[in-house]
Parts: C-alpha cells; structure tokens; sequence
C-alpha cells in the first residue's frame, strides 16, 4: 500500500539559491556552506565556467566535456597564455564510455594528473548520470543537502540530451543538482520538501517557470510570482507554469509532487 503523503504543513522547508553566480567578491553564507563540485558536458562552455571553475571543490568533465575545457578555457580567457590557462584548468576526474574525448586531451590531462574513469562496457547510463554517481561515491562530504553539483551545459543543445540531463535530476532526488546554459539554469524541487528559492534578481529572472515533469501535480501553491498557483493542479495536456515572471526576492513552492524550478538568466 502506497503511504499517504506527509501534510504540507509537516514538511522541511528547503533553501534554494543562485548566490554561486554572483561575481567576486560577493559570497553569501549560502555559498560559502555548500560545497560545490562542478560537472563539465559536452556543450560550449557558459561564459561564467571559469568562475565555477574556481568556487568548485571538485572538478569532473564527463566523457567529451574534457574536449571542452581544453579548447574552451583559452578562449574565455583570450588575454592570458592559452597553454598556461589549460594546465590551470585541469579537471580532477575525465569519466565516461570515452567515445567523445579526443586521445590527444586525454593524454594531455593524464599526464598532468588527472584521473581517468573508463566506463565504455555500460551503455545503459548518460555519461552525467556516470558523473553524478561518482561524485556522490566519492565526495566527501557527509551531510549530502551540503553538497551542490553544478553542471555546465545541460541545456540547449540536442533534446534527448536534454531530457537525459532532466531525468538525472530525478534519478537523484535527494542531490542538490543544478542543470546550468548561459541562458537559463534548472532544479529539482522534490515533493518531500517545501521550498523557498532566494532571487538573486541581479544575475537571474524575471522568466521563470514550474514544470511536472514525469508526473502531473495534483495541488501546488506558490509565492512571489505574477501568476501564482493556489491548490492548481498541472500536468501536459493542462496546464504547465511557463512564461511566468518572479516578482519578489522569495519565491515559495509546496507541491504534492516533484516539479522543476527554471528561471532565467541574464547576460
Ligand atoms: N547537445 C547536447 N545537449 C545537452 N547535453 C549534452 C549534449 N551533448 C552532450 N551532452 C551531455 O554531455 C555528456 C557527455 O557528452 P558526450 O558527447 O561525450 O556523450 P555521448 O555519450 O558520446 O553522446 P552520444 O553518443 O549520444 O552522442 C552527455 O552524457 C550529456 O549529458
Ligand atoms: C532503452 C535504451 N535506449 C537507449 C540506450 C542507449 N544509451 C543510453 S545511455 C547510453 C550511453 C551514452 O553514453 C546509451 C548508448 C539504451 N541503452 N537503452
């Protein structure tokens, strides 16, 4: 027998926020708690990727994004010595089945270190869910809602790519996991939970949007949006919260079940 979910009103309230984008030296306590580690895709690096880069604990590319930092690094730092830029950007981990990444990079980051996860017998699992996996193994971190993945670009970019990185978001309901382009950033808000999500209204908003993804919503509530929802339900084929706009620095969310939280970004 399935259990009844737990009343709204019973539920932990969780915190949400994108002060880790603020540039230096702005660091909030938020931040500064969390201990980041940083996934690199297949995709061109956002602009704010050396950032990241910087704030991160743990550095991992999966599979072809180790091809990214290479040759994207130097060119988001056009002043400084290409060669010097990429030994200075040196992922910790490269893992994947290995189809993507160029033998030359892997060679090129072995070399200075770098630890190398062949994965290519499981073709069953995305080379992020591989990533994601390693990190929760490995991190030493012990209190996991300490832990925050940032993972540089999920999004744009081909669909079922996409929804891959999507599902991951599922697949590790209890991971703080952050899905990142230069255009919009995405998270998980799992239903075992109320959520207050902290605008950082200088880098991110107005556009936002609160999507069931996987399964239709029977009653959300929110706070802080234009179009707020009181007890309406969601699903494809209903509706879906897009096209929404944020109207104060707080938003809260209660749902019955999980939805994902995006909100865009400006540039
Ligand atoms: N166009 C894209 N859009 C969104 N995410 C992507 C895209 N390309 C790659 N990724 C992400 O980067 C990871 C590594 O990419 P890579 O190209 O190495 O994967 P792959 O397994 O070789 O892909 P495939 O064989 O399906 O082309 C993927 O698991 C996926 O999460
Ligand atoms: C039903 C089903 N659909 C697709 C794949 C293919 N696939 C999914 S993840 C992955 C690894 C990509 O690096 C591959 C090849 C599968 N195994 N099972």
């Amino acid at each position: 027998m399935a259990l009844a979910p737990t009343p709204p009103q019973q539920r932990p309230t969780m915190r949400h926020s994108s002060a880790f984008l603020l540039p230096p030296p702005s660091a909030s306590p938020a931040t500064d708690a969390a201990t980041v580690a940083l996934v690199v895709l297949n995709q061109p690096l956002p602009r704010f990727a050396p950032l990241l880069w910087s704030r991160a604990a743990l550095r991992v590319c999966a599979d072809g994004g180790a091809n990214r930092v290479f040759d994207g690094m130097p060119e988001l730092l056009p002043g400084q010595d290409a060669g010097e830029v990429r030994a200075r950007y040196k992922p910790d981990v490269i893992k994947g089945d290995m189809d993507s990444v160029r033998p030359q990079v892997k060679e090129y980051y072995a070399n200075l270190g770098t630890k190398i996860v062949d994965e290519s017998h499981d073709q069953d699992t995305t080379d992020l869910h591989k990533c994601i996996s390693f990190i929760a193994k490995n991190s030493t971190v012990a209190d996991k809602s300490n832990l925050c993945i940032l993972v540089l670009g999920a999004l744009g970019g081909r669909f079922d790519h996409e929804m891959g990185n999507i599902n991951v978001l599922h697949i590790f309901p209890n991971i703080n996991i952050i899905l990142l382009s230069n255009d919009c950033l995405i998270f998980l808000l799992p239903r075992t939970h109320n959520h207050e999500i902290h605008v950082e209204r200088s880098i991110e908003g107005p556009h936002c949007g609160l999507i069931p993804i996987g399964m239709p919503s029977t009653s959300t509530t929110t706070t802080g949006l234009r179009w707020n929802l009181d007890n309406t339900s969601m699903s494809y084929g209903g509706l879906i919260s897009t096209s929404n706009i944020v109207e104060d620095d707080k938003v809260t969310v209660t749902s019955e079940s999980d939805l994902i939280w995006t909100i865009s970004l400006q540039n």
